[in-house]
C-alpha cells in the first residue's frame, strides 16, 4: 500500500528525461505546481518547445547521462526506451523521488489522475493497476464537483482563518467549521452574509 502525500514543488528541480507525449503530460502537471523543470531529450514536442522558448523550462538537448539528475529533487524517466529509463532509475539516489513511466517497480512514487478545483485537489490512483480506470473515475468525480468549488474552497479558507483567530471556545469553533461545509450552506446565494448570520448566532448562544 502506498503513502499518499501532496508535494510542494515550488522552486524545486524536477528533471524529466524524454520529451514525448507522456513527458509532456507530466511536465504540464509539474509546471502547474510551479516546479523548476529541466527536460533532457534530443527531441521534444511542440508544447515543450514552446515552454523552452518562453524560458518556462530548461531544455538540455542531449541523450541522458547520469549527471543530469544529480541536483534533482524529483525525477521522471519518460523516454520510449526501457533501457534508458532503467539507467535513469539506477542513477537516482535513494533519497530522490523517482518515477519510471514504463516500469512501476523501479519507481518510488506514482502520478495519480487528478481533479482540481482551486485549492481542492482530488487524486485517484490504482497504484499502476489500471491508469485507464483511474482516469475514468476522476472524470466521474469531476462531474460531481463543478468549477465553482474553487471559489467555495477559497471562501472556506478565509472563514477558517477568521474562526481560528476569533473563536476561543472549541465547541463553537467546531460548530462553525462544520456548518460552513454543509451542503445547504454551500448552495446558499451569499456565503459572506450567511456566515455573518451564522457567526452571530453561534457566538450569541
Ligand atoms: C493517471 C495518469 C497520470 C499521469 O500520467 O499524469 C497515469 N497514467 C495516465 C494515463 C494512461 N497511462 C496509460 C494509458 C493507456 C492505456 C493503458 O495502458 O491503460 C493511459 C490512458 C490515457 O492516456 O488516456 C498507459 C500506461 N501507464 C503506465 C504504464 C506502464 C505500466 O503499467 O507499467 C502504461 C502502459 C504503457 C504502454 O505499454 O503503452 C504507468 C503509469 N501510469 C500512471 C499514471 C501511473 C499509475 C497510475 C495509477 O495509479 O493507476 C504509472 C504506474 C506510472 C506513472 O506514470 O506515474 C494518466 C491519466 C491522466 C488523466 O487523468 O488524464
Ligand atoms: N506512464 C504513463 O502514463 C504512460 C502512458 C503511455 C505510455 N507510457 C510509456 O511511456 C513511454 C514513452 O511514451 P511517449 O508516447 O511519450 O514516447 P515518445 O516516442 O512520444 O517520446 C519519447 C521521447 O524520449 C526521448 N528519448 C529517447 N531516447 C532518449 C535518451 N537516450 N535520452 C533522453 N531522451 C530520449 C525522445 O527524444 C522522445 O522525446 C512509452 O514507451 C510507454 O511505454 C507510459
Amino acid at each position: 500500500m502506498s503513502y499518499p502525500i501532496m508535494l510542494d514543488m515550488t522552486n524545486k528541480q524536477a528533471v524529466v528525461v524524454g520529451g514525448g507525449k507522456v513527458a509532456e503530460r507530466k511536465i504540464r502537471g509539474l509546471k502547474e505546481a510551479n516546479a523548476n523543470v529541466v527536460v533532457v531529450a534530443p527531441e521534444i514536442t511542440e508544447y515543450i518547445q514552446q515552454l523552452a522558448d518562453e524560458g518556462a523550462l530548461v531544455w538540455r538537448k542531449k541523450y541522458f547521462s547520469p549527471d543530469d539528475v544529480e541536483d534533482a529533487f524529483l525525477i521522471i524517466a519518460a523516454t520510449n526506451n526501457r533501457e534508458v529509463n532503467k539507467a535513469v532509475a539506477q542513477a537516482a539516489q535513494p533519497y530522490q523521488l523517482i518515477n519510471v513511466v514504463d516500469t512501476s517497480a523501479q519507481s518510488n512514487f506514482y502520478v495519480p489522475s487528478i481533479v482540481r478545483r482551486g485549492k481542492l485537489t482530488i487524486a485517484v490512483s490504482t497504484e499502476g493497476a489500471s491508469p485507464t480506470l483511474a482516469k475514468k473515475i476522476s472524470r466521474e468525480i469531476a462531474e460531481m464537483y463543478d468549477e465553482d468549488y474553487g471559489n467555495y474552497i477559497d471562501f472556506l479558507y478565509e472563514c477558517r482563518q477568521y474562526i481560528l483567530q476569533n473563536v476561543g471556545d472549541s465547541h463553537k469553533k467546531q460548530q462553525l467549521l462544520q456548518a460552513i461545509t454543509d451542503e445547504e450552506f454551500r448552495k446558499g446565494a451569499n456565503w459572506e452574509k450567511e456566515f455573518q448570520k451564522l457567526f452571530e448566532q453561534v457566538m450569541g448562544e
